[in-house]
């Protein structure tokens, strides 16, 4: 009998930047309960999916060496929610992915749940699940926190442990720099170690996420920049206190603010502009304070098929297996 194969499907998802993080209480479950403000970057990876005879995970690019290519790789994680998900669990087994990183792994600006996000979205394409993205959304929750938002991207306000998303207007594009440090840290230790020194003192609290809300309408680069925060800060800089020297450094190389992204320990720097940003990279390269300097800008949208909007690319011939 002969089967129809079809073809590969890649699909280029954003990075986030948390541009406010509010951290409540650990919750029973271990999670703590969150008030962010997510904004998707033009740092991307980029994922394909395709049916294979060699199923598996393949990584290249950034960190390619320090991601897991097993069952618990987030991508094939994600491979198989979708799979349990359609009611094709024997499916699983004839998918490849192949990950192109240009995030920074262990990073703090969700590299891994990007790259679930776009195996959820690639797989219903191949697999012509028609599924809309509420729908994904809900099966990206399953697989972490701040998988959802790698779907939909833009700006967004993320609540719960930072799944429960409403978009946020911003009319503005807005241009950063992002420090890229010499090793990963690990999200859990990042939370425990907020715990650790809520308990022994009271760290600073950022305030109210309402204001961020305010300047992002208004499009104004310098009012959002008196306003970043993240609680996160406190506890990323106590397990790498290098990163308070790169903030400082891009500050000085005259980046309006900096701020840690998420857990950390990637640094991130908003600009005036695009020709700032430009300027800010070139010092902050050479202050000798960070791996890797790459420039970005922001919102973009969620995680899209490469080669059309929402419909599946343009086929190549099908190719027929015996
Ligand atoms: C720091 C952020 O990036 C901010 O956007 C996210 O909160 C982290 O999201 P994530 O990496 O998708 O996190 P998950 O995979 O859901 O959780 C990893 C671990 O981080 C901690 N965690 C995560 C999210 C949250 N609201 N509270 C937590 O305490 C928990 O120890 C959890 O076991
Ligand atoms: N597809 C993936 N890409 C990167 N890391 C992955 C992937 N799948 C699993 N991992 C593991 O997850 C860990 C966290 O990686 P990730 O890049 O998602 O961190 P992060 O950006 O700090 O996450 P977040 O910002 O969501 O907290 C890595 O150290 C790696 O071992």
């Amino acid at each position: 009998m002969l089967a129809v194969v079809p073809p590969p499907v890649t699909v280029r998802v954003p990075a986030k930047v948390n541009l406010h993080l509010s951290v409540g209480d650990a919750r029973e479950d271990g999670y703590h309960e969150l008030t962010t403000i997510f904004q998707a970057l033009s740092l991307t990876d980029e994922v394909t999916v395709a049916v294979s005879e060699e199923p598996g995970v393949e990584v290249h690019g950034e960190g390619e060496k320090s991601v897991p290519t097993g069952p618990e790789n987030l991508a094939w994680r994600a491979v198989c929610a979708l799979a349990e998900y359609a009611e094709r669990p024997a499916d699983a087994d004839g998918i490849r992915v192949v990950l192109r990183k240009g995030i920074p792994v262990a990073g703090g600006m969700a590299g891994g749940s990007a790259d679930a996000a776009a195996t959820l979205l690639g797989l219903s394409t191949l697999w012509r699940l028609d599924l809309a993205r509420d729908e994904l959304a809900g099966i990206a929750a399953t697989l972490g926190s701040d998988v959802p938002f790698a779907l939909y991207g833009g700006t967004a306000l993320g609540t719960g442990r930072g799944e429960q998303l409403v978009p946020v207007l911003s009319r503005h594009t807005f241009h950063w720099v992002l420090a890229f440090d010499q090793r990963g840290l690990s999200t859990p230790k990042v939370f425990g170690e907020l715990d650790r020194l809520r308990e022994a003192g009271d760290p600073p609290r950022v305030g109210s996420h309402a204001p961020v809300v305010e300047a992002l309408a208004s499009g104004d680069p310098r009012q959002l920049a008196l306003l970043l925060g993240n609680d996160l800060q406190a506890a990323a800089v106590s397990l790498r206190p290098g990163l308070r020297r790169t903030l400082r450094a891009g500050v000085n190389a005259g980046a309006l603010a900096g701020t840690v992204s998420g857990s950390g320990p990637t640094c991130a720097f908003l600009c005036t502009g695009a020709e700032s940003a430009l300027e800010v990279a070139a010092e902050l390269s050479g202050a000798g304070v960070c791996r890797t300097v790459r420039v970005a800008h922001g919102p973009v949208p969620g995680a899209r098929l490469v080669g059309g909007d929402d419909t599946p690319r343009p086929t190549s011939p099908p190719q027929v297996h015996a």
